[in-house]
């Protein structure tokens, strides 16, 4: 199959920023697909919903905390073909919430440097989103 035959898969990703700079990665719990690797929140755009509009309702759902779609700012995006789709991935940063992050799945949560990310293994994606944010924090 070549990459064009693949589907493209939406997700929103978001930079949570608390006021030291650092940001929360979270990791993805057993029995998923890239069990175990380190991730920004988010999660697949739904039908009827704008990027924003998903990180709004994933951020509630995983983290229990609110925002708002005016604090959501573009940063970059990831482009990475994974064996059965190809991702597109925009990432959000986002210094304004409401609330402490809370994992409401089981996750592992942390604030981390973006120069101390390399540290925690993420999806191959991701990879090429962390020199971004180390140059805006
Ligand atoms: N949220 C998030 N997903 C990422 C990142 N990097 C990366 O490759 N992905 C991939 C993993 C998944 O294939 C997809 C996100 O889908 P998802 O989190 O909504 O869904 P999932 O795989 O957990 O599965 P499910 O909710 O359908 O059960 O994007 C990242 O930094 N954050």
């Amino acid at each position: 199959m070549n990459d064009l035959s693949k589907r493209i898969l939406l997700v929103a990703a978001c930079a949570l920023v608390d006021p030291d700079g650092r940001v929360l990665l979270a990791k993805r719990p057993e029995g998923k697909a890239l069990a175990g690797l380190w991730e920004f929140p988010g999660g697949k755009v739904e039908v009827g919903e704008t990027p924003e509009n998903t990180l709004v309702r994933e951020l509630q759902e995983e983290l229990a905390i609110d925002t708002k779609v005016a604090c959501l700012a573009p940063l970059t995006f990831a482009s990475h073909t994974y064996e059965d789709f190809h991702l597109l991935m925009p990432l959000y940063v986002c210094r304004r919430f409401w609330g402490t992050p809370q994992a409401q799945e089981g996750q592992e949560l942390k604030w981390v440097r973006p120069r101390d990310m390399r540290n925690y293994p993420m999806p191959p994606a991701d990879a090429p989103l962390i020199p971004f944010l180390i140059d805006l924090l």
